[in-house]
């Protein structure tokens, strides 16, 4: 297939020499470190308002929008927006390596998404080749690169990734995340509703995976504390965050799943990402990496993102 390949028409940002915080470049025109972000399913539902959010990040310098077709338009849209990233379209597999090369961060939306009646589970068959072939080609021409995994169902695609690193030989589980973000998302807009408190001071943990019951909010947890929350109380909270999911998508009622709150969810993840990369100290977000907090090989749970000599240290701080 032959496509366009669309970049914004600014002049490239040429980096200084100032390498003084944490060894990454710094551009000479802008405070932040050059980071290059690549959305790899960035035409579909989610990748779009995620492509308009990443644009809005400072953080960025170079945002990479890649699909298998309908990316140059996504890019032409976005890169008018007077923020900070130059924006690039790729569109097709022969331009996947050019879309790849350089980045700091993957973000990987792509795949089908549910329909009502339908597990995660059943995206399985589709979403596991697509997910293979794009971590092939993240194994070839950005090794290095974190990738934040949304595609579903995740529980699996993670696992599937980390297989792909290893037989290419580039596997670093501190760089390998399951983005359960969306989850915690929820479970802090339902605790506040239900709480009464302000939602920008909630905290709630989620821990396990991202499907039905393996997505456990832990409202004991929950910060600010709430002395008058029933057992039933957090049953019926914990059961709507596990239902949140199905809850989008029947209300959608077969177009598709959450992809705005999700494109919210995966903005949040990439600038903790973001943020650890360029040193920012006690960046903690909840995401599905691989653990030995059980005898689960992967698990979400508490994930520290800090710089450790050059490259991503998760730490784990879960607790029961
Ligand atoms: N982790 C989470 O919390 C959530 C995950 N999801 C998952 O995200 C995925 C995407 O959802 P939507 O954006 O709503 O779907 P969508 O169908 O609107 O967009 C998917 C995009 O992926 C593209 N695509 C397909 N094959 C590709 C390939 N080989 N390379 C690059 N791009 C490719 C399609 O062209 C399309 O533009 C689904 O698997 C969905 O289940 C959705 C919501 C939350
Ligand atoms: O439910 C789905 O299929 C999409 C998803 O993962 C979510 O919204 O949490």
């Amino acid at each position: 297939m032959k496509a366009a390949v669309l970049r914004s028409s600014r002049a490239a940002l040429r980096p200084c020499t100032c390498r003084h915080l944490v060894g990454r470049s710094y551009s000479s025109t802008e405070s932040s470190p050059e980071s290059k972000v690549a959305i790899l399913g960035a035409a579909g539902g989610i990748g779009q308002p995620l492509a308009l959010l990443m644009k809005l990040n400072p953080l960025i310098s170079s945002l990479s929008l890649y699909d298998i077709a309908n990316t140059p338009g996504v890019a032409a849209d976005v890169s008018h927006i007077n923020s900070r990233a130059q924006v690039a379209g790729y569109a097709g597999e022969e331009q996947l390596g050019e879309a790849l090369d350089g980045s700091d961060i993957v973000i990987i939306p792509a795949g089908v998404p549910r329909k009502p009646g339908m597990t995660r589970d059943d995206l399985f068959k589709i979403n596991a080749g697509i997910v293979k072939s794009l971590c092939t080609a993240i194994a070839k021409y950005c090794p290095n690169a974190l990738v934040n995994m949304i595609s579903n169902p995740v529980n699996s695609t993670v696992p599937i990734a980390a297989e792909v690193f290893k037989k290419a030989g580039t596997f670093d589980e501190r760089k390998l995340f399951g983005v359960t973000t969306l989850d915690v998302v929820r479970a802090k807009t339902f605790y506040a509703g239900k709480v009464k408190v302000p939602v920008a001071e909630v905290n709630v943990p989620v821990v396990g995976g991202h499907a039905g019951i393996t997505i456990l909010p832990l409202f004991s947890q929950a910060a600010p504390k709430s002395s008058n929350l029933s057992d039933d109380d957090i049953k019926a909270l914990t059961k709507r965050t596990q239902d949140g999911g199905t809850e989008v998508v029947e209300a959608k009622a077969g177009k598709g799943s959450a992809t705005l709150s999700m494109a919210y969810a995966g903005a949040v993840f990439a600038d903790a990402c973001l943020k650890g990369l360029n040193g920012v100290p006690d960046i903690v977000e909840c995401s599905f990496v691989q653990s030995s907090i059980t005898d689960l090989p992967f698990f979400a749970s508490k994930a520290r993102k800090e710089w450790r000599g050059g490259s991503l240290w998760i730490g784990s701080s879960f607790r029961l």
